[in-house]
């Protein structure tokens, strides 16, 4: 049988449990593949009981997630208790959250699961406990980073049916996006955009439109130089290895419905600029995935929403989505 996906538990006080427990019980209707919990399964248990759903939880062991996962929600316990109540976030459960996701990457990275799903953690919380990482992805990039060898730049794609988009710079004050934006980061990027778009999506010729860092995408060069110093000879380089890479175009009118026609991913320049307007347009559908790593990750789209912890509003479809896209990308991946 195929190895299981590992789903992090996340954030306690958050929706995550929640989301995972609403995504197991739509397991059937939504055609879901197998996964497992890595976290308290104790946790689980009492979330279900505080919204009222009955559903089983099956202790197990990685290799038989798979086979459990029709008749319970299999769990593979990891870390301390995590007891956090739902919307108040007490920092007490940190430690939980941090060794549900180290564990998860574990399993992933000894091929006991097929890839990683992650749910939202609070970063306030984390950094607390010490956690040093801007935020999964970059965590992901230190543990994929070979013993003496370079890390490997982590690359996030907001997907959904509706537009696909990349952020060059992600988890930096806006003040330095400026400085942080150079050609070869530009470059780089695009070429794990294009690889991962044949490979992993299956398209034989992605087009790649690059937002320009400017209004109005600098206008000649009257409203910042970037844009034409930095933005366009990157496109140029890429355009000579044979990737379709178009811009820089402003990105005020990058996202209406026909601009959407001539594309199939945009890479912005930061994370506001291209996330905006993902999660407006599918933020229900959105998956956040990482691209870049020999691994893969995905995750909902949105965060903790502490205000609806436990109350039974959270919707699960960014989960579910984000679970339909990890098994697609390890299937590409081990084809
Ligand atoms: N991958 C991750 O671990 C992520 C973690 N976060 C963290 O989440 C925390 C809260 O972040 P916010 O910016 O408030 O974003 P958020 O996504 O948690 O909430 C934004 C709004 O959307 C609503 N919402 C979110 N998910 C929903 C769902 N599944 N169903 C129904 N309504 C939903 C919330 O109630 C709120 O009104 C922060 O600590 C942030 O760091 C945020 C994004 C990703
Ligand atoms: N806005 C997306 C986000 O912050 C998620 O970051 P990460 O935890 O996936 O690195």
């Amino acid at each position: 049988m195929t190895a299981a996906l590992a789903l992090s538990l996340g954030e306690p006080a958050g929706i995550g449990p929640d989301v995972v427990l609403a995504a197991w019980r739509a397991r059937e209707a939504a055609g879901l593949p197998a996964f497992f919990v890595v976290g308290d399964p104790a946790c689980l248990a009492a979330r279900a009981r505080l919204l009222g759903l009955s559903v089983p939880i099956e202790i197990v062991e990685p290799g038989t997630a798979a086979s459990a996962f029709r008749e319970a929600l299999p769990v593979v316990p990891a870390g301390p208790r995590a007891t956090a109540e739902p919307g108040r976030p007490d920092g007490t459960s940190a430690r939980a959250v941090v060794e549900s996701l180290d564990r998860a990457v574990d399993l992933v990275q000894a091929g006991a699961a097929a890839g990683l799903v992650t749910a939202p953690l609070a970063k306030a919380v984390v950094y607390e406990a010490g956690f040093r990482f801007p935020g999964h992805t970059e965590y992901l990039a230190a543990r994929c980073t070979p013993p003496g060898g370079p890390a490997p730049r982590p690359v996030m794609m907001i997907w959904s049916q509706a537009l696909a988009v990349v952020p060059a710079t992600i988890h930096i004050p806006l003040a330095q996006v400026p400085a942080a934006v150079t050609a070869d980061l530009l470059v780089e990027t695009g070429r794990i955009v294009a690889r991962d778009m044949v490979r992993r999506f299956g398209l034989p010729r992605p087009r790649l439109a690059f937002a320009g860092l400017n209004p109005h995408a600098g206008e000649a060069g009257t409203i910042g130089r970037e844009d034409e110093a930095v933005v366009r000879p990157a496109i140029e380089r890429l355009r000579a290895e044979g990737i379709e890479a178009t811009g820089p175009f402003p990105a005020d009118t990058l996202f209406h419905a026909e601009a959407r026609e001539a594309y199939d991913v945009v890479i912005g320049m930061y994370h506001d600029q291209v996330l905006i307007p993902a999660k407006t347009l599918a933020f229900h559908d959105g998956v956040n995935a990482t691209l870049g790593l020999p691994l893969v990750r995905t995750s909902p789209d949105h965060g903790t929403a502490f205000a609806i912890a436990g109350t039974g509003r959270a919707n699960p479809s960014s989960l579910m989505a984000a679970l339909r896209l990890a098994r697609r990308f390890a299937d590409a991946d081990a084809a």
